[in-house]
């Protein structure tokens, strides 16, 4: 079952996810913490910067893995989501680089076996730091989380995989061109992301609202890879009631 909050817009529902991840921290200062990029939770991890810089809240002890990372964009490259992290989050608040992770995207070459490595390292990295206590998602408008795209299976692990055409349409306005975003990315599977304790999910604006229907109300299926979330047992999605106005009228 999926739980609901509904908030007035995107600033409501961005405090609610910041104080969330909040009270995660305080409760227990040593997290370990899974972490989405993407347009939505930015007025997330700014809040959440913000309560740092006053001193209200220290980010210092805790462990991150994010979701996903480009296939072939270094970490100095402005678009990759190494970049991202350390624009939006991990340089700008008191968290430590060296707890930070994220797929090495650079070192997955085309075509060779770098691929598997790099996502069998991942994967071994989370198990060994005991697992995500608390894990962030943002949601594609095609019902993708992290890069699971249509068609990735319930229990897929960390991968390679090809972007849908939606997806690299929706994330050119981040590049030049859409000639430029990347093909490929190496992402958490769903199994990876079903494992973490507990889940909350950021979806704001009309643009999410069929994604956010059918993972709610609509069957578990790899079409609509979100709808698996409703087997975990701690799942909470933070909506805005624009992304929300599909579900009251299906009630
Ligand atoms: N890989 C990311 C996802 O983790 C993110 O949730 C999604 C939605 O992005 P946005 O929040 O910009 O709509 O797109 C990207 O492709």
């Amino acid at each position: 079952m999926i739980r609901l909050e509904v908030m007035p817009d995107h600033e409501s529902a961005s405090q609610r996810v910041a104080d969330l991840i909040a009270d995660q921290v305080q409760r227990n200062p040593v997290s370990v913490l899974g972490l989405a990029t993407g347009g939505t939770p930015e007025r997330t991890y700014a809040i959440l910067s913000e309560r740092v810089c006053s001193g209200a809240l220290s980010l210092s002890q805790i462990t991150t893995f994010n979701l996903d990372e480009y296939v072939g964009l270094s970490a100095e490259h402005p678009q990759s989501y190494h970049a991202y992290m350390r624009r939006h989050l991990f340089d700008v608040t008191d968290v430590r680089l060296e707890k930070t992770h994220l797929p090495d995207g650079a070192a997955v070459e085309t075509g060779g076996h770098s691929g598997s490595r790099v996502c069998e390292a991942y994967e071994r990295l989370i198990d060994e730091a005991g697992g995500i206590d608390w894990q962030l998602l943002g949601l594609g408008s095609n019902g993708h989380i992290g890069f699971n795209e249509p068609g990735s299976a319930g229990d897929s692990v960390t991968r390679i995989v090809e972007l849908a055409e939606a997806t690299i349409e929706a994330n050119s306005r981040y590049f030049d061109s859409p000639d430029e975003v990347p093909r490929q990315a190496v992402t958490m599977g769903i199994g990876s992301i079903m494992n973490a304790k507990r889940i909350v999910l950021i979806a704001t604006g009309a643009g999410k609202v069929n994604a956010v229907q059918q993972a709610v109300r609509g069957p578990m299926t790899p079409d609509l890879p979100a709808s698996f979330l409703q087997r975990h047992p701690d799942v909470t999605f933070i909506l805005d009631e624009a992304a929300a106005s599909e579900l009251e009228s299906s009630r």
